[in-house]
């Protein structure tokens, strides 16, 4: 049965529904009605054609930051080829913090990878600042999931935040305030001169997070970053996550399993459908910007969302797709 969420304006202002950001209600209908603290909806299905797959929120020429479009990836291995990758379509504004969950196996790593320009697609493009991405671009930063093995164990933490800096060409002084405030801003001021294996596995991510920070990217890349900490760390990591995105106001992509974790993190969820991928629902999350482990998650409104979320990939495990009628 289609859940009743599915209705993209069926939200009023007593009993809000989650708001897709970018799918096509029909013509002339808008994904905001009715939703408090609803700002990145447009009017929905814009860059839309009829019968083509079903897509994101996606922005006017010009204004998006990164644009993914249309694409497909397709691994080509000695067993045959592996469809990842159907058709995603989907743009982040300036300043987005946008989180991407899916079933395992959906394609989010391939994804990320295509988009960080560190493989390309078979089909469709990326695009940052209306560049088309052809390999890692400059202004992006990606954060793996084995900050184990992205940190050089031989260089100490502030090294490890500098190297990238170095490459660059960013001048001395520039990049030793640039530590100092990256370091300060993920709370390991206090070990600049140790190395990584001093640390636990909380505080080496941080150290990932303060080099990506410190490179000032225009886009931040996570892929699963907290997977491997423990429960109360992984909740500092969030709020570290947000503060820094707040303060910095850095376009954030977060890949994520969580469904917990995507809907107090983001201010926009993406989900994905099970393989072969295309967006399944991009829902706009409405809650407070200020976000508290305690206060956030005891919010009915965080509960109606994450149960959405967690029905939409339940649906998706199921193998539920929203465009069923055009799959053979
Ligand atoms: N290098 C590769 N060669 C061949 N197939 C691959 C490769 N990388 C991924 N795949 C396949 O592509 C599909 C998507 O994998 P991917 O790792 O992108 O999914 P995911 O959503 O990130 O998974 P998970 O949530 O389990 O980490 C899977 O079927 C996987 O086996």
């Amino acid at each position: 049965m289609q859940p009743e969420t599915h209705n993209p304006v069926s939200g009023t202002p007593s009993a809000p529904e989650p708001v897709r950001a970018g799918a096509a209600p029909g013509p002339g209908a808008t994904a905001t009605a009715g939703v408090p603290g609803d700002h990145i909806s447009q009017p929905a299905g814009a860059a839309r054609d009829a019968g083509a797959a079903p897509a994101g929120r996606t922005l006017p020429e010009g204004e998006a930051l990164l644009s993914v479009r249309n694409v497909k990836k397709v691994y080509k291995t000695d067993g045959g080829e592996i469809e990842a990758v159907r058709n995603l379509t989907f743009d982040l504004g300036h300043g987005e913090l946008v989180c991407l969950v899916g079933p395992s196996g959906s394609g989010k790593t391939t994804l990320l990878k295509v988009i960080a320009g560190l493989m390309g697609a078979t089909e469709g493009e990326v695009r940052l600042d209306g560049q088309k991405v052809t390999g890692p671009p400059k202004k992006m930063a990606v954060v793996f999931q084995e900050y184990g093995r992205s940190l050089f164990p031989w260089l100490r933490v502030a090294d490890n935040v500098e190297l990238p800096l170095k490459n660059a060409g960013v001048p001395k002084a520039e990049r030793k305030r640039r530590v100092e405030e990256a370091l300060e801003a993920v709370g390991l001021s206090h070990v600049p001169k140790s190395y990584p294996w001093q640390l636990s596995g909380g505080m080496q991510q941080r150290v990932a997070i303060a080099r990506a920070v410190a490179y000032q990217p225009e886009v931040l890349l996570m892929d699963e970053p907290f997977a491997a900490v423990d429960a109360q760390t992984r909740a500092d990591l969030e709020d570290l996550i947000r503060s820094v995105w707040k303060k910095l106001g850095v376009t954030v992509l977060f890949v994520t399993h969580d469904i917990d974790e995507s809907v107090y993190l983001g201010e926009r969820v993406i989900i994905l459908s099970s393989s072969p991928t295309v967006v399944q629902e991009d829902i706009v999350i409405d809650l407070p910007a200020e976000r508290d482990q305690l206060e956030t998650r005891s919010n009915p409104r965080f509960t109606e969302l994450r149960h959405h979320v967690y029905e939409q990939i339940q649906l998706a495990k199921k193998g539920h797709r929203p465009d069923a009628e055009k799959l053979s």
